[in-house]
């Protein structure tokens, strides 16, 4: 039988929750205790440091608990909560779908001069997103720039479905199609820009990454191949023929394949036009034209 479960303070229940995940060596306790309160009782954070006595009642406290539970098993907070921000949008995620990263913004942030100025010009800008997700690389543009439209592709059809409940969420879906594809095996047209965040860990790398990762993000979300450049060949390979003329094709890498992944381009005809760094200091997106 359950023990009853008395009314708390929300201020009591977060110290509680940041004291066991930092005990458990979870990196960011204070964050992730305020983010799962937040999430399981609506309490904002400002709720809780203003009214530290407010109590919370039983059914919320035991949402919260099992929370807690999912984080200290190593779960990530934003699969628990089932959402995270990106790029200012609040995406939804499942378990199809890699939880979109910060370092990705910087893809973004690379190619929205790009598209900008292809809609100044012409009106329009084709987008093509390979391996969408949750629609996250291709949803942030579509929301910065209003008359681009966007083409996103996955080998997932769950994952698609996530992207474009997303879209329809966010109020894109007008202007985002989703494309069920192995690579470009099923796309037809041409864009004004491909860009692509693919799996890129070597494969021999999977088994050490952090558990919050390797037991929780979709291994074809993150498995490269044995260098970790199996999708960076087909992109630099087979792009040529999907896009528009003058069209530009950027890529988000891991931290150190910079170099691999510009020879790969170059002996296929590009030359580089743009790189950026992350917010650690890496190179971590890469920009091409033929
Ligand atoms: C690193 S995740 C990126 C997801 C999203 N674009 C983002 O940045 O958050 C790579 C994506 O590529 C997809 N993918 C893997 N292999 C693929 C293939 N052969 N064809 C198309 N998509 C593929 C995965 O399902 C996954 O959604």
């Amino acid at each position: 039988m359950n023990e009853a479960i008395a009314p708390e303070s929300a201020e009591k229940l977060y110290r509680t929750a940041r004291t066991r995940l930092a005990e458990a060596g979870i990196p960011s306790p204070d964050l992730d205790a305020s983010l799962l309160l937040e999430h399981a009782t609506g309490l904002t954070v400002l709720a809780r440091i203003t009214e530290p006595g407010r109590l919370v009642p039983t059914e919320k406290i035991e949402r919260f608990r099992t929370c807690v539970e999912r984080r200290l098993a190593r779960e990530p907070v934003h699969r628990i909560i089932g959402e995270r921000e990106f790029y200012g949008l609040p995406l939804q995620l499942t378990a199809a779908t890699l939880v979109p990263r910060p370092d990705t913004e910087t893809l973004v942030d690379l190619v929205l001069p790009l598209v900008r100025n292809r809609v100044a010009r012409n009106g329009h800008c084709r987008i093509l997103d390979m391996g969408t997700g949750s629609g996250a690389i291709a949803l942030a543009l579509l929301a910065e720039v209003s008359r681009a439209t966007a083409t996103g592709t996955d080998i997932s059809a769950e994952a698609l479905m996530v992207a474009q409940a997303n879209a329809s969420l966010l109020g894109l879906a007008d202007r985002f199609t989703a494309i069920r594809s192995d690579w470009f095996e099923e796309v037809t047209g041409q864009f004004e820009l491909i860009v692509s965040n693919p799996p890129y860990i070597r494969s021999d790398d999977i088994p050490g990454l952090d558990p919050d990762v390797r037991e929780h993000d979709p291994l074809q979300a993150l498995d490269g191949g044995r260098d970790g450049l199996d999708a960076y060949r087909v992109l630099a390979e087979r792009s040529a023929p999907f896009l528009a003329e003058n069209g530009a094709i950027a890529v988000e890498i891991g931290h150190d394949q910079a170099p691999e992944v510009t020879n790969l381009f170059v002996s296929a005809g590009y030359r580089r036009i743009g790189r950026r760094k992350d917010y650690g200091g890496h190179v971590r997106a890469l920009f091409f034209v033929k």
